[in-house]
């Protein structure tokens, strides 16, 4: 059964730094374990801001970055190099810093890539990438942590309260007339993303505080109470966010 934890933080800032801790010393945990890793970026503020504690953070050189695969969990469908793209805005804050091999960085395809503007076969695409590195039938690598932003309306990834995605059984999807813009996206789905050993959900700021408390409390409706990973759950908040998590969830 998978355990869960929620840590809070005194604020955005020691959230951040928090994370990227935690973050730094999972991934070198895996590859001591396997000899790699496997990691799911997301987008968003919070996001780089644990991006840009990792690059700050000492441990860093303690993963053999070589060793490190890449996946996103979710992609603004835009052309490559697009400065609203998750992947653009973690080469900026973190990645170009990094001795990764690029043949292990798996960005979600842009829409001026091989498929042209159509979403759907852009996530074929991304489901046949991660289906050739699965290590079994299961057509998904084994992603050792697999990293979620929180909405204020309770989404995870580009999987929205609501809209038809969130239930959606293929790995990943085309995701049209998205509530947060852009409009158009590609993202892993609830099924695949609980595949993960680890799904940590990072929150900062009283606008989240509702749709925390509410997913914590396990609102079914809500991405983010569907979300869980195989061996751990980790909610990684700061005071604003925690505000309104049960008191029996907070430790
Ligand atoms: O493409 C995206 O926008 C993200 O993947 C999205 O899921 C994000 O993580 C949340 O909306 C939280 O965003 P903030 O951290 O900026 O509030």
């Amino acid at each position: 059964m998978s355990e869960r934890s929620v840590l809070v933080h005194a604020d955005a800032q020691e959230l951040a730094g928090a994370a990227a801790a935690r973050l730094l010393a999972r991934l070198a945990d895996a590859q001591a374990a396997r000899g790699s890793a496997d990691v799911v970026l997301t987008g968003g503020r919070v996001a780089a801001a644990v991006y840009r504690a990792v690059l700050a953070d000492p441990a860093r050189d303690a993963v053999d970055w070589s060793r490190v695969d890449l996946w996103w969990g979710d992609e603004r469908f835009l052309p490559a190099g697009d400065p609203d793209r998750n992947e653009t805005q973690a080469r900026a804050a973190l990645l170009d810093a990094l001795p990764l091999d690029p043949a292990r960085v798996h960005p979600m395809p842009p829409s001026d890539g091989p498929d042209g503007s159509d979403p759907e076969l852009a996530a074929a695409r991304y489901a046949g990438e991660l289906a050739r590195t699965a290590p079994d039938s299961t057509g998904l690598p084994r992603f050792d942590v697999l990293l979620l932003g929180v909405g204020e309306d309770g989404h995870v990834a580009s999987v929205f309260p609501g809209h038809p995605v969130a239930a959606e059984t293929r790995p990943v999807s085309a995701v049209r007339n998205s509530p947060k813009p852009p409009p158009v996206r590609t993202t892993l789905t609830l099924p695949a993303i609980n595949t993960a050993a680890e799904v940590w959900l990072i929150a900062a700021g009283p606008d989240k505080a509702e749709a925390v408390g509410a997913a914590l409390s396990g609102s079914a409706e809500l991405p983010a109470a569907a979300v869980h990973g195989v061996s751990r759950t980790v909610w990684l908040l700061d005071r604003a966010a925690a505000a309104q998590a049960p008191q029996s969830s907070s430790r």
